[in-house]
């Protein structure tokens, strides 16, 4: 039995009447412009539309059958995406709202990017319209059994042969194969390779090699390739989508000219040439793709936090007297502690996103012009924001799932999948570990070249305010005036600054460098998070200094900055507290105005999570709908389960039944 009474519309009118701001306007102050709104609408909802694209089934199918089912909609979608001439910027954001990990995500994002990044123009002028026409599909290959975050220590060799122009590439042991590459493992016909590059005997360490893997006739491995999928990975449906692959060469035969060689040559006769640029441009499409990791933090965030706000309005537990209604778990104040931070840091990342968006683009335009200067800027901010962003989302997609109770706990919530989903995030793109320990690097070499009396720029600047930050107190008195700007950068700056001069002065106790570096890297650790999250505040701030339209938008987004900013203060009071940025009474007022801030939130947030502008089908959550119809919805969805197909269930005759009917007692019955 299936049926289910029909449910009233719009569960969440009352909510939406309450809000106190323009949502259209919130909606373009979101997406980053109308133009931005209206095609991601447009794309989203010409996806929601197309029943190839369903995915409400998706948790119940076999692994083969979501790996059919991933080929057949990345098929779909280039068909659609050819018959309607859509731009590049349309192309990407159907692929989005599909929201089916596959092959197309490295092709597009690391394969294309490899080869614009670090091929020549011939040799992109060659491999790039292949791959735009997917007359060849890419991925990229550098992780290996042994190595991931040592991309230096990787094995796999690529051996100059001057008798035939050919490199040699080698799985020399077990730990050098290829392991991890996204679409590696059934789809790609083609890899870039990480390899070490050896000629005239001499091991010039890693340099990347396009190299063909299966036949383009009848898709065989090419001979000297050994090559599969890597097996199944954590949740149902989720990541298993993706190929994920393994690769080994015995002595496979590449032409010279598929040594990508823009950073670095091989003549003909085996000399090796490198041009005059720094050798971490080797390392590029990874700074690209943490770049749009940034932003898809926000996108994965604002989901789950699109999901539970909608169903904490819907939920009602307690409260009723004399048979009066049940409260709102919306208005319970701990509901809101929990919530309304991940929906500030939902704001926070879109716009720091954005911003980083900018420096990339900004850093390429200065790469082109041989201006490397903001080289290690950039890497710190892509490789920080990266990691921050990302643990930070993965934490608040559970929270969330916690958020609904017992029925977020469903794939019906949509939840379980989005965390499996989006929890390799905090892996792949570089270990948020690693990555971290790079921030900490940058900031350290930043002080000690203070001592020099070379002025900080870009996101270290405040760094140059030494004298002041090491000794300043804050001057907050009132709950109130926490809300002023200038008090809570301050607060940020001065935190950020005092944790890395401490680590810096305890590293020079050490006996070398080395040694106190990794003596100090769980504090290091903790000092590159404070600065981060200084780059997120500040950027908040100077997003409200920009021209913000519509009515009620910019106090919203004030309110959201303030809140994002004093919760990462409450969080991390201990580290405000031991550097005496602040005083316990401070921190205190902080909290206090904390819970002004969610009241102002709460009549507002529904309507501020409608401001994502998400479909249903995008969502996929029972407990997210835009309409909050939500029990009659979750009823139904059970009944779809394959267990549900028949009353009786499988098994019933050869395991349950004969134990039902057994004869034999236990003797002490
Ligand atoms: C729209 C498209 C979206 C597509 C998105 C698709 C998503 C699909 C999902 C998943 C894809 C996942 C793909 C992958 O995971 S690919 C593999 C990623 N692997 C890693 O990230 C490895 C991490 N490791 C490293 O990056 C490096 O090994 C390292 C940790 C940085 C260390 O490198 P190394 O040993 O060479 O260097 P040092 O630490 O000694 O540093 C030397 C100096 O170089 C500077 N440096 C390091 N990296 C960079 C860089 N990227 N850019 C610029 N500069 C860099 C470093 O700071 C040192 O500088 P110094 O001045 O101190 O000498
Ligand atoms: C879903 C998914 C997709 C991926 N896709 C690709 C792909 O398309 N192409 C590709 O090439 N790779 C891919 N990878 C591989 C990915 O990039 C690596 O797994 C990642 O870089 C981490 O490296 P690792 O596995 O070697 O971790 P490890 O470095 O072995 O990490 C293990 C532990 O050691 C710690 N650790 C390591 N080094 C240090 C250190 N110096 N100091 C302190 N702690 C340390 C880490 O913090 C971690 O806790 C993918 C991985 C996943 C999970």
């Amino acid at each position: 039995m299936a049926a289910v009474d029909g449910g009233e519309v719009d569960h969440l009118a009352g909510e939406r009447a309450t809000a106190h701001f323009d949502v259209d306007a919130m909606k373009v102050a979101w997406a980053g412009s109308r133009h931005a709104v209206e095609v991601n609408d447009r794309m989203a909802r010409l996806v929601a539309s197309d029943p190839v694209f369903r995915k409400d089934t998706r948790t119940m199918l076999s692994r083969k059958e979501l790996f059919k089912d991933t080929l057949k909609k990345a098929a779909h979608a280039w068909k659609r995406i050819v018959e309607l001439r859509l731009t590049e910027e349309e192309a990407n954001l159907l692929r989005l709202y599909v929201d089916q990990p596959g092959y197309v995500d490295l092709h597009w994002g690391m394969f294309v990017p490899a080869i614009k990044g670090q091929g020549t123009e011939e040799q992109q002028k060659k491999w790039v319209p292949m791959a735009y026409k997917f007359q060849i599909i890419g991925c990229y290959a550098q992780t290996e059994l042994g190595h991931g975050s040592n991309v230096q220590g990787l094995e796999t060799t690529a051996t100059f042969d001057p008798n035939t122009d050919e490199f040699v590439v080698h799985s020399p042991t077990l730990t050098s194969s290829k392991w991890w590459p996204g679409g590696l493992g059934k789809a790609s016909t083609h890899a870039v390779v990480y390899a070490r590059l050896i000629t005239q005997g001499k091991d010039y360490g890693i340099h990347g090699f396009i190299v063909q893997l299966r036949s383009l006739d009848d898709h065989s491995p090419l001979p000297g390739i050994t090559l599969g999928d890597i097996g199944g990975k954590f949740g149902s449906g989720a990541y298993n989508s993706m190929d994920n692959g393994v690769l080994r060469f015995d002595h496979v035969r590449i032409p010279r000219d598929q040594m990508l060689m823009r950073l670095s040559q091989v003549t003909r006769e085996g000399k090796y040439v490198h041009s005059d640029v720094p050798k971490q441009l080797l390392y590029g499409t990874m700074v690209y793709v943490r770049q749009t990791i940034v932003a898809d933090a926000s996108k994965a965030l604002s989901r789950a936090v699109c999901i539970a706000v909608r169903y904490s309005a819907i939920r009602k537990q307690f409260g009723s007297q004399a048979g009066g209604p049940e409260t709102q778990v919306l208005n319970y104040k701990t509901q809101q502690s929990r919530l309304f931070p991940l929906l500030a840091s939902a704001y926070a990342y879109r716009f720091v996103g954005e911003w980083l968006k900018w420096l990339y683009t900004d850093v390429m335009q200065k790469l082109e012009a041989k201006d490397y200067s903001t080289l290690p800027e950039a890497h710190a901010c892509t490789a920080g924001l990266k990691s921050v962003t990302t643990s930070a989302t993965a934490d608040a997609i559970e929270e969330c799932r916690k958020l609904c109770g017992g029925h977020g706990y469903l794939n019906s919530s949509g939840l379980p999948e989005l965390f499996a989903v989006y929890v390799p995030a905090c892996t792949y793109e570089g270990d948020n570990v690693v990555l971290l320990l790079q921030v900490a690097r940058f900031l350290m070499k930043t002080v000690s070249q203070l001592a020099s009396g070379k002025q900080p720029v870009g996101t270290t600047a405040y760094m140059g305010n030494i004298q002041y930050l090491m000794q300043c107190k804050s001057a907050v008195n009132t709950a109130g005036d926490w809300l002023n700007p200038a008090a809570i950068k301050e607060v940020f700056e001065a935190r950020a600054l005092r944790m890395a001069v401490n680590c810096a002065q305890n590293i020079s106790k050490a006996p070398s460098q080395e040694e106190g570096f990794s003596e100090l890297s769980p504090d290091l650790l903790e000092s590159a998070v404070a600065h981060v999250q200084l780059i997120i505040v500040t950027k908040f701030f100077e997003k409200l200094q920009q021209d913000i339209i519509g009515h009620g938008v910019k106090e919203q987004l004030q309110n959201l900055c303030n809140i994002y900013a004093l919760f990462l203060l409450h969080k991390h009071l201990g580290d405000f507290l031991s550097t005496g940025c602040i005083t316990p009474k401070q921190g205190a007022l902080a909290n206090e105005q904390l819970g002004r801030l969610y009241a102002q939130v709460r009549p507002n947030a529904v309507a501020l999570v409608d401001a994502f502008d998400y479909t249903d089908h995008y969502l996929s959550s029972v407990l997210g709908r835009y309409d909050g119809d939500v029990y009659p919805a979750l009823y139904a969805e059970a009944w779809k389960d394959p267990l549900n197909e028949t009353v009786i269930p499988d098994g019933y005759q050869e395991h349950l039944r004969p134990l039902l009917k057994q004869q034999l007692k236990f003797s002490r019955l």
